[in-house]
């Protein structure tokens, strides 16, 4: 390239290098998730810095267990990401608390946040399924997750309830929120609609929010899998009919 200076020739080499251990960030991302450390630090709302030791003793009181130098490698990984701040005190302490984006993971009155959606891609299942996505340019046929798994992603969910209920629960901390966010910002493209379907409507969050801002919607469909249709809420009051698409008929069943 004419333009190449050593000096981009070295900013390439660096981000080749970053791009080549970019799965550092979200595998920190999960294990802070899994040590529960952004509810360790907002502390009820406090969100006031802590250190890797503090952290460390809030999520794993016992005398003798962890590694508070192994945390604050993790902390220092997201702080570089903004998912925490790193505050460095008089001493050189570092501490550390949440930003915006560190927030999202923190549980909310409802008991929502991100943290399952974290959570639920990086489960063993999905991430075995990675090392294979060159194989969908060879073979398209068989999906990575399949190739890796032996069957297709939510038929494999649907047989382990605890990944069913992961999933559910990742998609209602998503989805909840922006939900919210649509129908406070005023939105009002479900006006004079009576029957709604919701495709792929997991939990039915979504369903129910619209249908207690829009009481002219009388009727809500959750059209999805029967195991996760099974687990779904029902909305209390107004009328609403789930159908579950059990391959190859419909079962539909009033749920109040
Ligand atoms: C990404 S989630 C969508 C979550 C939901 N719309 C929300 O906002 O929370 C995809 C959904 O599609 C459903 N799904 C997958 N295959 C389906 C099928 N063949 N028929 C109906 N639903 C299906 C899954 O069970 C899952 O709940």
């Amino acid at each position: 390239m004419e333009d190449e200076t050593v000096e981009s020739r070295n900013q390439a080499r660096l981000k080749i290098l970053e791009l080549a251990n970019m799965i550092s960030v979200p595998m920190s991302l999960n294990a802070a998730v899994r040590l529960k450390v952004p509810d360790a630090i907002w502390s009820g709302g406090s969100n006031v810095p802590l250190s890797a030791a503090q952290i460390l003793t809030e999520i794993r009181p016992l005398p003798s267990g962890g590694d508070a130098e192994n945390l604050q490698r993790i902390l220092r990984m997201l702080a570089s990401y903004g998912v925490f701040e790193e505050h460095v005190v008089g001493t050189g302490e570092r501490r550390y608390s949440l930003t915006d984006v560190g927030r999202t993971l923190v549980t909310d009155a409802d008991g929502l946040s991100y943290a399952d959606y974290v959570l639920q891609h990086h489960q063993d299942e999905l991430v075995r399924a990675w090392p294979l996505v060159h194989e969908a340019v060879l073979d398209p046929m068989v999906e990575p997750f399949a190739r890796a798994n032996g069957e297709p992603a939510y038929s494999f969910y649907g047989k382990r309830p605890q990944m069913n209920k992961l999933m559910q629960s990742a998609m209602s901390g998503v989805s909840v929120p922006f939900m919210k966010a649509i129908l406070d910002g005023g939105y009002n493209g479900f006006a004079g609609v009576k029957r709604l379907v919701d495709v792929g409507g997991s939990a039915g969050d979504c369903l129910r929010m619209i249908m207690q801002k829009h009481p002219s919607v009388t009727e809500g469909i959750n059209f999805d899998l029967p195991e996760v249709v099974a687990k779904a809420a029902t909305i209390p009051g107004g009328l609403m009919w789930v159908v579950t698409c059990s391959s190859p008929s419909l079962l539909v069943m009033p749920s109040s």
